[in-house]
């Protein structure tokens, strides 16, 4: 498959190129896809700022349709498009087609938020006046998206901005551009006007083009705090807004009070479902002392039974991590957690398959402390560490350590504690007897914290970042 760039309407190849390999079988291309840089994002900011007036000004009804067409397609594409996204990121087939029904449902969502009144009027406070509050859209939207939800991240970020009459400039992530590349396609194909929606694929040199564009108004990212924190700084230094979705160290509370099966099966979703690559993953399960040691070795054995395999075998439960330098990090974490005195009870170790890919069998760390690089730092991959706490006092304590604030859950049969919990915990979504991966779409998605910044993402909270306020005074 030979990609190319959506800029203007039009299929643009680019003089170089490179692969996206299938991370269950590397020895599988699956697409080619062209490098852009600073040109390409010219061009697609250029087409992206012509075609803005028109959509900015289109009635609500045209934007909504296209967004229903879009939303319609992509569901009633879903198994292929699964299929692919399997191939290139890696999750199982049942995950990438749950992925690609999510995203068409966000478009259908979006289709109907084109619709509804965002806007005020209010009496003034002067008599004669009228006071109307409008909300508009911002112009030249560019999305920086990730590689683990490849059609999900781009659909919640593009839908809200179409649906409030901007144009996008998407730069998807160099490991799945064939997925995104399907997206732009289905955009296309339902009748998105030249330049509204543009596509530029590319490896190291399009975000920060992106980033840095002058005629770029509004930036929304999902990645790395690293590069969160560069988008970041180029956008404010030219006044562009920005938003950032950069992860977390999700807590999950066990408390001696909990059904051990029951919380064994919520960390066992929250911790390796996905490969454990969501940025709400349970990557860090803290235990009270009286269930630990039962905990633990229930979780070991659930873990151990998952069957690891390649994305599209039907019995494959962990799929392999998505791309060279996820798979490396996973494994050098693990030495990074043992040399400082966890205990691996389980998994961790680089698995051979019939196919060469990237494959870990999932790795539980025990006896770990709270200030130890395992519990500090996003790793992105199926590794969970446990934290032995006292009480229910100190687990919140721990919880709310670190520099990460995005999802917190707690397992527990008391509504006293989980109460408690919901109100103290820093974070910025909380699962009550639920993993803290997995989110519904019509709600605001952020964290508090190293996690986010900016306006929230997803749901209600979407047209803040995607419009801004213009306040209209009406005398006689
Ligand atoms: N919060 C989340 O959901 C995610 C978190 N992560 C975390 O990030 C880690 C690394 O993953 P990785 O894929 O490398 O993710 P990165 O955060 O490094 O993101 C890479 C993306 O950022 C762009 N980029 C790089 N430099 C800049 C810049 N200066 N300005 C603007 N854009 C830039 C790249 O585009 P280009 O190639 O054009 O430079 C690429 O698309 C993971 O292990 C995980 O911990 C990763 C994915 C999702
Ligand atoms: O938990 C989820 O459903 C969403 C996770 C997510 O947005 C992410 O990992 O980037």
């Amino acid at each position: 498959m030979k990609l190319s760039h959506l800029i203007d309407g039009e299929w643009v190849a680019s003089d170089a190129s490179a692969a996206s390999i299938n991370p269950s079988n590397t020895e599988e291309v699956v697409a080619h896809y062209p490098l852009g840089g600073a040109a390409e994002v010219d061009a697609a900011v250029a087409a992206a700022r012509r075609a803005f007036g028109g959509w900015a000004a289109a009635s609500p009804e045209v934007r909504s349709d296209l967004l229903d067409r879009v939303g319609s397609t992509v569901m009633a594409r879903a198994a292929e498009l699964g299929e692919l996204l399997a191939r290139e990121e890696g999750k199982t087939r049942a995950e990438a087609t749950g992925e690609v029904m999510r995203a068409a449902r966000i478009f259908k969502y979006f289709a109907g938020e084109a619709l509804r009144r965002h806007g005020r009027t209010l009496e003034s406070t002067r008599p004669g006046l009228d006071v109307e509050v409008w909300r508009e859209a911002v112009g030249v939207v560019g999305l920086i998206t990730p590689w683990n939800f490849p059609i999900a991240i781009p659909a919640w970020k593009a839908a809200p901005a179409l649906a409030f009459g901007n144009t996008v400039v998407l730069k998807p992530a160099q490991h799945t551009p064939a997925v995104a590349h399907a997206l732009a396609a289905i955009i296309a194909e339902c009748g998105a006007p030249a330049g509204v929606f543009n596509l530029v694929l590319g490896q190291g040199q399009v975000g920060a083009a992106v980033a840095a564009h002058p005629g770029i108004d509004a930036i929304s990212f999902t990645g790395s705090q690293a590069v969160g924190g560069k988008v970041a700084q180029a956008a404010v230094a030219r006044g562009a807004r920005v938003q950032l979705e950069m992860g977390g160290k999700n807590p999950l509370v066990v408390l001696a009070d909990a059904n051990l099966d029951r919380a064994v099966a919520i960390a066992l979703d929250g911790g390796f479902f996905q490969t454990g690559q969501r940025c709400t993953a349970s990557s860090r399960v803290i235990v009270e002392d009286a269930v630990h040691d039962r905990f633990v070795a229930a979780l070991a054995e659930r873990a151990s039974a998952l069957r690891v395999g390649a994305a599209l075998d039907p019995a494959t439960e962990v799929g392999p991590a998505s791309n060279q330098s996820q798979y490396e990090q996973n494994l050098r974490y693990i030495d990074i957690a043992t040399a400082d005195g966890g205990r691996l009870v389980t998994g961790g170790d680089a698995l051979r398959l019939d196919t060469p890919g990237y494959y870990m069998r999932p790795a539980l760390i025990a006896d770990t402390a709270p200030d130890m690089r395992i519990n500090r730092e996003e790793v992105f991959g199926p590794l969970v560490s446990t934290v032995r706490v006292k009480d229910y006092d100190e687990a919140l304590a721990v919880a709310n350590q670190g520099d990460f604030g995005l999802s917190a859950g707690i397992v527990t049969t008391s509504l006293a504690r989980a109460r408690h919990f919901r109100r103290n915990v820093r974070a910025g979504m909380v699962m009550v007897n639920l993993p803290t991966a997995g989110v519904d779409y019509h709600v605001p998605f952020g964290g508090t914290r190293g996690s986010s910044y900016g306006p929230r993402e997803q749901g209600f909270a979407a047209v803040d970042f995607y419009t801004q306020m213009k306040t209209v005074y009406v005398g006689d």
